[in-house]
Order: structure tokens, then C-alpha cells, then sequence
């Protein structure tokens, strides 16, 4: 920390966890429970890992991205067609509005956000986006379960048991692809604001053009530069399930590279009529008491919408002062 409490600039750091995929999937029992243990300990001391051996495969990724780079290349006008409205729309794209937004200091990206379960959402153009989409949110829906399931059990508690309690096969999953345009595109100062996601776990993809900062210790670290890797940040709700174990994990973008950057980003989540607090498991009446008030989950995403424009953040309402 700086001596007026702001994190300090970015360090760049190659210490962040790396989680190999392939041994939590494979039928040995004590790859399995190496790779628990090293999902748990992440969890708990960095908030956020690298995931390699994903199975994703690397052509459906970048698809994605030559896709998504189409859409952001469609005109204004095309993009408006899918504006941002509500939280809870099914698309919502940002269609470059920011641009014309008059504090100068903002970081700017265009963003497309969908809702791509319980059910599937997806512009209907470029031609053949959608298919590609489906294909590839059930590929890292896939991915997040199978994480999901790797941290319930490194809670102490069976692989079912978060799946169960949070009902997640009506789980609310989002796709938000990013676009930071490249610098010779724009001169504007592309980023994203520093800021914790909602749901259990993101997974977030990028084209190989750096952004990405964790915040550790007071400090900014750079994330990525592993190939062909998931970035994986612990999010709010695991922080709350968790009753503050794993904490949600503090991130911002600043792109400094010239390149244009876009990043896949899933944040995977409880159902939306799902009551979200602190596992009946971690806390007791006597030495363990719970440090959030349970709320469900659509009503958080709306109040957390409104909040940010307050410059406050949802756990300031539900967290219990200790
Ligand atoms: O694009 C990035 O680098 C981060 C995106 C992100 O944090 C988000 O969409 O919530
Ligand atoms: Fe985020």
C-alpha cells in the first residue's frame, strides 16, 4: 500500500496458482485429491488461479474470438439493437456508449453481456455467432462445474453438496465478452475499474493481449501470460457460501499493450431464486457465527447495480460487522 492506503502500480508476479484440470478429471484418487488440496489452498490464500488442461479446445476458443472481434466490427447502429437495458436482460451490449460518457478519467471497453443460462441468449448476428456460443458456454459451464464440485469438496464437504444447496443445475451463468479496441483505433484509456464479480467462480479467457490485475497484499499483480489458460477469480458468492474463506477476488484491467484486447468471461452463479448465505455447515450458535445476512440472489444482482453507482459495493449490506 501507498502511504494514503491506494494499492500501489502493478507488479508482475509469477507466483498466482496454476491448476492442472486434467488431474482433478482423472480416476486417480490422489491426483483428485492433490488437485482439491491445491484448489482449496488457492482459494483461500490467492483468491483467484490459472487453469491449464482445461479441454476446452483451442479452435472452438478462438472462434470465439475471431467472432466476437465480428461482432465489435459491426456498426454502431447494428450494436444498438442489443443496448443495454436492465441487469437482468437477456443481451446487453454496451454498443461503444461509453465513449461519449463525459468523465474524462473512465476506462473504456464495449462489452456484451448474455444470459447464457438456464436458458441460451445470443444476437443473432454475425451469422452463425449463436452456435458457436452454445457450444463454447457449455464446454466452460462444463469446466465450472467440475471446478465447482473440486471446491466444495476442499470446504470438507462432498463433490454434490454446493451443486445441491445453491441449485446449480438452474445455475445462472453469464457470457460477457470485452472489447478493448486497439490503440490505434482509439486514444482513450482502456480498462476496466477495480471490482469483485457475483456468482461462485469466474472463468476468464483472453487473446493473449495482458490486462488483466489481481489485487494482493496492497498490491496489483499482474494475471495471465499462461498459455492457453483459464483465469479463474473466486466471486462474491463464494465468499458468502464460504461464511469469508475464500474471499471474493479484487480485480481491474488496464490496458497498456497497444494491441486490441478481448476477453471470454463466465461468471457462473446460483439459481436466481436461490437464498444465498453462509453454509448451515460453517457456522454454529457459539464460536462460528455467520458474517453475512442471507439474500437471494436476483435481488443482489439489482442491488448491486444500484450500488456501484453509488460507489458502494452489495456486501456493504449483507456483510455482519464482527
Ligand atoms: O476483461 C478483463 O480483463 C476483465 C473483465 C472483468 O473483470 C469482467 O468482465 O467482470
Ligand atoms: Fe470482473
Amino acid at each position: 500500500m501507498s502511504s494514503n492506503g491506494e494499492p500501489t502500480c502493478c507488479e508482475v508476479q509469477d507466483s498466482i496458482p496454476i491448476i492442472d484440470y486434467s488431474l482433478l478429471t482423472s480416476g486417480s484418487a490422489n491426483d483428485h485429491s492433490k488437485a482439491v488440496q491445491d484448489i482449496g489452498k488457492a482459494c483461500e490464500d490467492w483468491g483467484c488461479f490459472m487453469l491449464v488442461n482445461h479441454g476446452v479446445p483451442e479452435t472452438l476458443i478462438q472462434e470465439m474470438m475471431d467472432m466476437s472481434d465480428a461482432f465489435f466490427n459491426m456498426t454502431i447502429d447494428e450494436k444498438l439493437e442489443f443496448e443495454a437495458h436492465g441487469v437482468l436482460d437477456p443481451i446487453r451490449c454496451s454498443a461503444g456508449l461509453n465513449l461519449v460518457n463525459p468523465n474524462k478519467d473512465m476506462l473504456w471497453r464495449e462489452y456484451l453481456r448474455l444470459i447464457v443460462h438456464p436458458d441460451f441468449n445470443c444476437p443473432h448476428k454475425p451469422s452463425g455467432f449463436s452456435e458457436l456460443a452454445s457450444e463454447y458456454v457449455k464446454r466452460t459451464r462444463a469446466v465450472a462445474m467440475e471446478l465447482v464440485k473440486g471446491v466444495s469438496e476442499s470446504l470438507g464437504f462432498e463433490a454434490s453438496y454446493m451443486n445441491r444447496e445453491l441449485n446449480l443445475d438452474a445455475g445462472f451463468q453469464l457470457l460477457a465478452i470485452n472489447y478493448y479496441p486497439s490503440h490505434m483505433e482509439f486514444d482513450v484509456s482502456r480498462g476496466l475499474m477495480p471490482h469483485t464479480d457475483h456468482g461462485l467462480l469466474t472463468l476468464l479467457y483472453e487473446n493473449g493481449v495482458p490486462g488483466l490485475e489481481v489485487l494482493r497484499d496492497g498490491k496489483w499483480v499482474g494475471m495471465g501470460g499462461v498459455p492457453n489458460a483459464f483465469s479463474i477469480l473466486n466471486s462474491d458468492h463464494l465468499e458468502i457460501f464460504s461464511n469469508g474463506k475464500y474471499k471474493s477476488k479484487v480485480h481491474r484491467t488496464v490496458v497498456k499493450d497497444k494491441r486490441r484486447r478481448i476477453t471470454l468471461v463466465n461468471p457462473n452463479g446460483p439459481s436466481l431464486d436461490t437464498i444465498v448465505g453462509p453454509s448451515s455447515r460453517l457456522v454454529d450458535g457459539e464460536k462460528r457465527l455467520p458474517r453475512y445476512h442471507p439474500m437471494k440472489y436476483s435481488e443482489y444482482l439489482e442491488c448491486q447495480t444500484e450500488l456501484i453507482k453509488a460507489g458502494k459495493h452489495a456486501f456493504d449490506e449483507i456483510r455482519i460487522p464482527i
